[in-house]
């Protein structure tokens, strides 16, 4: 897998977490070995409990192993000190959350621009207009997230995510929160921006619609990958994930 963590944007290798509760052990990731290439839309799917959002924060650096190997864009994870992690995360990782997670003191404008600012970079003007033009936001700049819909600031995060030109965005249940038509909106533009501008999305979610929308679905069951789907060589996604009663 070294040969293969090199081809891959994200890479992890034999994933072990576990979590002390007690006296109770719980194995959240039993083993995962999985390659992420550059420019495809992956979803992780699986029942409540499965390990989704586990994986998800050890590849993204948000959480460690119990053991195992996590690279992101060529950096090996493990054994980083918490700040050199922190600049990892700043510099290669782009993240949307059910929740938007935005600042609410600050405007739209202010939020989408914050992760750039923080890592010492210069906003990218062009590709900034080129989203708030996509994402429909390019009025709401000035606007504080309590003065937003849910989707206008799922939307205004997605930029945040994007205009760092990330390594990844990692995206856990950004659907979530929102009503059916702002959510096809989100995975559209998640869609959009795999396919346009070649980002790499690993997103997180219980919804066999919002899996069917990635190029390649990780099913995920008691903590181990079950299932890998081709969804982009035209795999019945939704079929396989409710056929089987995965999904919660
Ligand atoms: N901080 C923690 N301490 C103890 N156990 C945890 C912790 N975080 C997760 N777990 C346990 O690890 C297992 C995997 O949890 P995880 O949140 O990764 O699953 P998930 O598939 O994302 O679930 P959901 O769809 O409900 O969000 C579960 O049994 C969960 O209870």
């Amino acid at each position: 897998m070294s040969a293969a963590a090199g081809e891959h944007i994200a890479a992890a290798v034999d994933l072990v977490k576990i979590y002390q509760q007690g006296q109770a052990r719980i194995r959240a990731l039993d083993g995962v070995t999985v390659g992420f290439v550059r420019g495809q839309f992956t979803a992780i799917a699986g029942p409540s409990g499965s390990g989704k959002s586990t994986l998800m924060h050890c590849l993204a650096g948000l959480d460690s192993p119990t053991s195992g190997q996590v690279v992101l864009d060529g950096t090996e994870l493990s054994g980083l000190s918490d700040r050199t992690l922190t600049r990892v995360r700043r510099d290669k990782v782009g993240f949307v959350f059910q929740s938007f997670n935005l600042l609410p003191q600050l405007t739209a404008l202010e939020n989408i621009a914050l992760p750039v600012t923080l890592s010492g970079r210069r906003l990218d003007q062009d590709l900034l207009g080129h989203l708030a033009g996509v994402l429909g936001i390019g009025d709401r700049m000035a606007h504080r997230p309590g003065e937003l819909s849910g989707g206008q600031q799922q939307r205004v995060a997605l930029a945040r995510a994007l205009v760092a030109r990330p390594a990844v965005v990692f995206a856990d249940e950004p659907t979530g929160n929102l009503d059916s038509r702002s959510g096809t909106d989100v995975l559209d533009f998640l869609r959009r921006s795999v396919h346009d501008l070649g980002q790499t999305v690993v997103m997180v979610t219980h919804d066999p619609r919002a899996a069917a929308c990635a190029d390649r679905v990780l099913v995920l069951a008691d903590g181990r990958i079950v299932d890998d789907i081709d969804a982009a060589a035209g795999a019945d996604v939704t079929r396989a994930l409710t056929g089987v009663g995965r999904t919660r």
